[in-house]
């Protein structure tokens, strides 16, 4: 199995003294042998991390981006203004931006191509809502998602978090998350030939440090992207250390 991958998306939470305090606490309990381990602050900590992360083991991520490289866009960040601060990944189309902007799977992956351009590796958010799934529409909707919000040529990350289990404290079970990475595997395999083989899948909602192991253990979960508990050092380095055993 390859390396996992741990990613801590703290959304819009925090202030500079809390990020500090947060990353001290992540660097000194890190184990010795780290899975790749990504945190997302909000914009305006990505300065002050990028140099306490810089000679370190945890690589620094941001949680949008805009699909152009610099213009008339009030608010908007550019890919190229991530990497010119050291931040290495950006997570695309979370399903918050998704609902609170109005953003669609053809923006997602405008934005996948700024990001890749830039050097960034875009993480790619798809999930279902609960009716969808309960009305047995999960797959279609998630063949969708992918087929709109990944370009061509994608070689970034693909995260897999349903909405119902967002920040509800209900994961998926292991059984709905295996069957659905064995649907996605194939999709990516069908969309993109023998490239969809390698593209790494993250499973994201309510996963915790009780949880992390045997979510972690399922096939082709390739890492987490982890909401909540990622704010806690404690629970955060917990799942960085099931990943390292997984
Ligand atoms: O980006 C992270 C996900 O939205 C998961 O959030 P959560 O771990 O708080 O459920």
């Amino acid at each position: 199995m390859s390396r996992q991958i741990i990613v801590g998306n703290w959304k819009m939470n925090g202030t500079s003294r809390d990020s500090q305090v947060l990353v001290q606490a992540l660097l000194a309990g890190l184990p010795p042998s780290v899975p790749d381990v990504v945190v997302c602050p909000p914009f305006t900590q990505l300065a002050l991390l990028s140099d306490a992360l810089k000679p370190t083991a945890v690589a620094l991520g941001a949680q949008d981006c805009h699909k152009d490289v610099s213009g008339a866009h009030t608010g908007d960040i550019s890919a190229s203004m991530l990497t010119d601060l050291g931040v290495s990944y950006v997570i695309l189309g979370h399903s918050e931006r998704r609902q609170e902007h109005g953003e669609l799977d053809e923006t997602v992956r405008e934005k996948a191509v700024a990001a890749g351009k830039a050097g960034l590796t875009p993480i790619v958010c798809i999930g279902e809502t609960e009716d969808q799934r309960d009305s047995g529409e999960h797959f279609d909707t998630l063949g969708w998602q992918i087929k709109g919000s990944l370009p061509d040529g994608f070689s970034g990350i693909l995260a897999y978090e349903p909405i119902w289990a967002i920040g509800t404290g209900r994961a998926a079970t292991t059984d709905e998350i295996a069957e659905t990475m064995k649907f996605l595997r194939e999709e990516l395999v069908r969309q993109f030939g023998e490239a969809g083989k390698t593209i790494r899948i993250l499973y994201g909602g309510s996963v915790n440090d009780k949880n992390a192991a045997s979510i972690l253990a399922i096939t082709d979960v390739a890492g987490a992207l982890v909401g909540g508990a990622s704010l806690k050092a404690e629970a955060f380095l917990s799942i960085i250390g099931a990943a390292s055993a997984a």
